[in-house]
Formats: structure tokens, sequence, C-alpha cells
């Protein structure tokens, strides 16, 4: 796990073997032990060079072994040794050195990095702080400021801002391993002591408590009750105002602290689940590993709304020429000078020149003979959708694949009016759609594996976190906000308020509450689909609108709202009051409290006291249990896939690694137990009825959320 060389007669070149990062297994640190002893006892050996196999020095600890116990030589102390050598060590840094990789680098005494190479301690994003002496050595080396906004954000710098910074020494375009030996030879008389950091004083700014205190409050209002960043804070007020072998006390303390947190599980969860959700899997045997996707070089986007504008932005951005198709020319130039805004602003903050020459606006359909992709953004209207499909299958080449980016309906009915069934399929972005991550890709029944693995591997390009979901109506994400905010508006009607739940809802963690998150994306959406669907309309009594529809609960308060006209923020009214149409300040408006007092006195509904826990209790059971209904159904392959759905779509905390994360945290047996409480107070709300799948679980002993799956394969997947 370590590979011992003699260059140059005498230096010691150790390579970390263990791909694909090389991270600190217990297997490496037992290989860097055995190779640093025998570098530093070898008389012949006057320098050490230490890098990593396959273009990547070190990404950190084995993520994986944090779930296990402890076994093999412990990094702190392994790494105050190599510090401590008396001979000099260099750090060859080429692709990345990352949380223990940096704090390895950190110990070495010099470091030549790759201009290529980026470098980070990025362990808050784990729940965890750099407990390895990072977050005593890096303060020593580039000050508290510096050393803090790394540490607290996790952020990775490139070699050259490292090198301004002064984490490493040189950075070069050439063999970085060649330019280390050269390095370490030069270094061999020169004296030690100021290259050890942890022998150094903490440069500390005059207003050092000030300075704390900002960043304290600056985390506070936006971890959302993540620990981690606080707890590094700590850890660097220890750096400056302790010596190394105190302020390392701190350090592991705090650590101790973080590491047998729900937090740190649910944060590594995330990082794995992450990763997993790329690797879909059909009934027919194709995955995401054996299924080659095609190269996509042109598109086009149909409809210049809000989302297609977004679409056009995250295709050109990442080099793929686009054609923009409008059917009114006032929309299409509106839609122009829109696209070019977004599309030049994203390309000033990432410090590249924009790609305007990749974009085309047109008002024919005809101009897209010769697309490799098309993505429909027209209006939510199977109807309009099913026009554009039929006329795409007349006009496209015969193997240009026709992608749509409906947020609920049939994939499988718009690919049943074309010619080629197996080339459609769904993408759907999330709003606005150059910003948000996530891309949930809808494969009907009749998508092929080439379709798929094309869809997915674009997202990727686009840089989305891409999963691939079944076809049904919402999908997945959508599917699942149903209940949520079903129980939300039940509770409005029991004697919660808004505010009252958006509170309990953002103290949780949530990006928004539901009510504000619903002001954001429109009021009228949810109406319009609840009219399509036969849920409201004219034949409902407007004095005495029923509570209960289609053989189960309605709270017909939504429609109420939208049928003030209070669309949410863009009409400056909606669950809650904004200073102007378009507003973003959100303030308790008297009117609704208004329009629920009225609302519950008609029915003779006494409202009662409702706590934060039956509020937090309703809404993430009833969304949890249409997760395990999902899975059942084969609409998501795996737990994991729904949780990163609702991290990067839905403001999901990613402390609390998900709606399935969730409930497996809080125990499967309490969740079933809540769910079969609340069912019985409303048994007309089937959405509270605990799923089979949850029922079965928790019969077979609430195995980890990693074995569910194995409780679900006999079941039909419809990936
Ligand atoms: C006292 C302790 C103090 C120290 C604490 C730490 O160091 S905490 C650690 C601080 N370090 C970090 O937080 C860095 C975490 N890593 C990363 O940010 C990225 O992986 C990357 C930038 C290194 C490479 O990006 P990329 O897009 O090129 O590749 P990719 O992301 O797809 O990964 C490829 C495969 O490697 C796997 N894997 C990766 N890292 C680890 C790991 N440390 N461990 C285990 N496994 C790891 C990953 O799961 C995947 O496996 P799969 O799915 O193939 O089975």
């Amino acid at each position: 796990m370590a590979r011992y060389e003699l260059v140059k007669r005498s230096v010691a070149l150790i390579t970390l073997t263990n791909p694909p990062v090389n991270s600190l297994s217990s297997a490496v640190r037992h290989g860097i032990a055995k190779t640093m002893d025998r570098a530093l006892s070898d008389p012949k050996v006057t320098a050490v060079v230490i890098c990593g196999e396959n273009g990547r020095f070190c990404g950190g600890a084995d993520i994986r072994e944090f779930a296990g116990p402890m076994r093999g030589p412990p990094l702190l102390p392994l790494l105050d040794s190599i510090e401590a050598g008396e001979k000099p060590v260099v750090a060859a840094i080429e692709g990345v050195a990352l949380g223990g990789g940096l704090e390895l680098a950190l110990v070495c005494h010099y470091r030549i990095a790759h201009s290529k190479a980026r470098l980070g301690l990025p362990e808050v994003t784990l729940g965890l702080l750099p407990a390895a002496g990072g977050t005593q050595r890096l303060p020593r080396l580039i000050g508290i400021p510096a050393a803090l906004e790394l540490i607290t954000t996790g952020r990775h710098v490139s070699s050259q801002e490292a090198l301004k910074l002064g984490i490493v020494d040189q950075v070069t375009e050439q063999n970085v391993c060649e330019v280390a030996v050269e390095f370490a030879l030069r270094a061999v008389a020169k004296p030690l002591s100021s290259r050890r950091l942890s022998a150094l004083t903490v440069p500390c700014p005059p207003d050092l408590d000030a300075l704390l205190e900002a960043v304290t409050m600056q985390i506070q209002k936006k971890a959302r009750g993540m620990m981690a960043p606080l707890a590094c804070v700590q850890a660097v007020r220890a750096a400056a105002t302790m010596p190394y072998s105190q302020g390392i006390k701190r350090e592991s303390e705090l650590m101790a602290t973080l590491f047998n947190s729900g937090q740190a599980r649910a944060l590594q969860y995330c990082f794995f689940a992450e990763r997993t959700a790329g690797k879909w899997t059909l009934p027919s045997g194709a995955q995401w590993n054996d299924t080659k996707p095609r190269e996509i070089r042109s598109a086009a986007v149909i409809g210049l709304g809000t989302m297609g504008r977004g679409i056009a932005v995250s295709l050109a951005r990442v080099g793929i020429s686009v054609i923009a198709v409008e059917s009114d020319k006032k929309l299409m130039e509106t839609g122009r000078q829109m696209v070019i805004g977004m599309l030049e602003r994203d390309a000033k903050r990432r410090g590249v020149s924009a790609s305007l020459n990749l974009l085309k606006f047109t008002l024919s359909l005809q101009d897209l003979k010769d697309v490799d992709l098309v993505i429909e953004a027209v209006f939510e209207d199977m109807a309009l959708k099913k026009r554009v499909f039929q006329e795409l299958s007349k006009l496209c080449r015969p193997t240009t694949l026709l992608c749509s980016n409906t947020s609920g309906l049939d994939v499988d009915a718009l690919a049943g009016v074309t010619d080629r069934p197996q080339l459609v399929i769904g993408m759907h972005f999330f709003s606005p759609a150059h910003v948000m991550k996530l891309l949930e890709v809808v494969c009907g029944p009749r998508s092929s594996s080439e379709t798929i693995a094309t869809a997915m591997s674009l997202g990727k390009r686009m840089e989305k976190v891409s999963v691939a979901v079944g076809n049904c109506p919402g999908f997945v994400g959508n599917r699942m906000l149903k209940p949520y905010s079903d129980q939300a508006t039940f509770l409005l009607e029991e004697g919660a308020t808004p505010e009252q739940i958006d509170k309990v809802l953002e103290d949780f963690g949530f990006a928004m509450g539901v009510f504000r998150m619903s002001d954001l994306a429109g009021l009228d959406v949810g109406w319009r689909v609840r009219k399509e669907s036969g849920l409201t309309g004219p034949d409902v009594d407007p004095k005495n609108p029923p509570r209960r529809r289609q053989g189960r609960k309605y709270c017909p308060i939504p429609d109420m709202v939208c049928e003030q006209g209070r669309f949410g923020q863009k009409t400056g009214r909606g669950w809650y009051m904004y200073d102007k149409p378009g507003g973003t300040n959100a303030k308790p408006d008297p009117l609704i409290q208004n329009l629920l007092e009225t609302y519950r006195s008609r029915y003779g509904i006494k409202p009662r006291n409702i706590t934060d826990q039956e509020i937090i209790d309703r809404c993430l059971f009833a969304l949890a249990n249409e997760g395990f209904r999902i899975l059942e159904d084969g609409i998501a392959a795996r737990p994991e896939d729904i949780d990163v759905i609702y991290q990067f779509g839905y403001g999901f905390p990613r402390h609390r690694g998900g709606p399935m994360f969730y409930a497996s945290m809080v125990g499967l047996e309490r969740v079933l137990e809540r769910l079969e409480h609340y069912h019985q107070a409303h048994p007309d709300v089937p959405h509270l009825e605990p799923s089979p799948l949850l029922k079965k679980l928790v019969a077979c002993g609430s195995p980890p959320i990693q074995k569910w799956r194995e409780h679900i394969k006999t079941m039909h997947s419809h990936l």
C-alpha cells in the first residue's frame, strides 16, 4: 500500500498505492510507517519524497473505515513522527491532496504541487474536522483568517491559490515527482526547524475575538444546524490561543464529539449516496458500466420560459451548441436577452469567456433537423407536449434523442406519439436549471439502455447530479412532495400557521419551509394540476368547499388562497405578503390569519396547540412513507437515490441525510408506530397508512439502510 524505491542513489521515493484516490486506509498508514522507518534508518537515504500512484497524491482518510472499529496505526502520531524526522521530506502533490492527504503534506517539510492539483480540508463536509493536526498546522502556515475560511467551508483551492496562500512552496507543470526529488536533494543541507509547522507560532490578528465571532455568526446563519463548522472555529481558536500540544488535544476532543454524532454519519452517507446514484441497472441486465452513451455535440431546447433558459445556459456553458426555439418573436427576443445575460454572468463568475457563439435562436422547428438531442421545455400541458413530440418525430433525424423536461407527466405517453419510443426519455431539471444540481432522468418502459446512458452522461457533463428514476405521476421528487405538503395544509386546518410550520421545518434544516417554497414556485401551478385532475373547479361550492374529495380528505385552503389571486412571490401575495410582486422578503399576512380563522369557524374546527414534534413527524414521516412506496413500485432503485433527489432538488438538510436516511436514524419502529397513530386519527388520508415495505422492514428487525435493497429486490422494477 506504500511502495519504496531508492532514486538518485539517496532519495527514498514513497508512493501511496491505494486506488482510486490513495486514501489513507489502515494498510496505507501501515505502509507509510514501514517505509518511513526504512528511509530514516537507511544511512544511504538523505531525503524522502512522498507521492501517490495514478496521478493522485491522496484523497484523505478512508471514509469507509469510519463505520467500523479503528484498526492499524493511528494517523496523528504517524504524521507527527514524519514531521519530527531528521531527513527532509517533500510532498509531491499531483491530482488531489484532500483532508488527511493535505495533513500528510503539511507534515512534510516542503510541498511541490502540479499546476492542475487541488488541495483542501473538506472534512467539514463529512461532519468532521481535520483532526490529524490540520486545524493546528494550517493556521500556523497561512494565518488564522485564511485557515478559518478553508477549514470551515471545506473549499478546494487550485495549486496557484495554494502557492499564493503559502500552502505549497512551488508549482510545476513538469513531472512533479522528478521536480520534488531534485528539490529534496537541494534541501538536504538545510536546517529543518523552521519547516516543522507544529513548532511555529501562529500569526495572530489583533482582533481575533471579533474575527471568530463574525465567522461564528456567519456560520450560524448559513449552516442550518450543522455542528461541524462551529467545531472547526473552536479548533482554530485553540490553535490561536494554545501551544501546539494543547491545541492538538482540543482538536481531538472536538473530533470525538463530531465523530460519534448522527450528523457525521448522515454526511458520510450522503458522500457515498451521491456516488451510488449514477449507477443504474435495468431489469434486462443492462447497466451504467456496460452501456456506452452517445456523444452529444448539438442540442435544441424548445420553449424559452424559466426552465428552457436555464437548460440552454447549462448546455452552452459545457460546450454543446444549442438551438433555442420559441413560438413567438417577442418571447424569443426576451429569451435571447435573458439567456445571453445569464451566460455572460456565469462566465464572469467562472473566469472564462462566455460561449455565445454556441447559441442560435429560432422560431422554426425546421431548424432542428440535424441536432443530436432535443429537450422540450414547453408549458406543462400533455396535449401541447404531444403535439411537439409528434412534430419532432417527423422533423428530426431518426437517431435524434427526444427528451422532455416534464415535471410529472407520463413520459411513455409522449414516447407513444413518436416513431422512436426507445429514444424518448424524461430529463427533469429543477428551477433555476442553470443553478440547481439535480436532474431526474425519467426512464420510460421503452427507453433504451443507450438512451438512458446518454441522458445520464449528458447530465454529468452539465455538472448535474443525475438520478435515474421510473415513470409515474410526479416521478420521485414531486410524487413525494404531495403527502408532505398535504400534511402541512391539514396542520393549518387544525390550528397551525404557515410561519409556524415553516419555522419548524427551517429549524430542522430545510432551506425553505413548505409554504415559503410554494410561494417561490407559484401557487397557481398546483392549483392548475388540481383542476386538471378534477379535484377542484367551477362545480365546487365556493362558500362551502367540501373537505372530502375523490374518496379522501381534501384541504380546500390552498384553492381559496389562489382564488384571491395570491399566487406567491410573483404576485407579491401568497401564503405570505411581500413588499412588491417578485419580492422575496416574506412577512406573515394578517389576511391569511383571518382566512384560517374564518375557515376553522365555518367548519367548526377548534384550533389546538400543535407541537413542533408533531409538525416534524407528520410532514417527514408522510414524506418517507411515500418514499417506501416508491421503492416498492421500483420507481427508485434504492433509498440513496431518493435521498440524493431530496438533498439536491428540495433543500433537504444534508446533515440529516435525506428523508429515507432520517427515517432510518429515527428508527423504523418509531416511524411505523407514529404513522399508525396518525392514520388512525385520519383514516381518510391514505398517505398516512404505513407502506407494506416499511412494515416488512420492521418485521425483519429494521435492517440498516444499506440492506433495504435485499428486501425489495424481488419486487418489480420500473427503471
Ligand atoms: C483523523 C482523520 C482526519 C482526516 C479525515 C479525512 O481525511 S476525511 C476525508 C477527506 N477527504 C475527502 O473528503 C475527499 C473525498 N473524495 C473526493 O472529494 C473525490 O472522491 C475526489 C475529488 C478525491 C475524486 O473525485 P472523482 O470524481 O475523481 O472520483 P469519485 O468522487 O467518484 O471517487 C472515486 C471512488 O473513490 C471513492 N473515494 C473517494 N474518496 C474516498 C475516501 N477519502 N475514502 C474512501 N473512498 C473514497 C469514492 O467513493 C468512489 O468510489 P466508487 O464509487 O468508485 O466505489
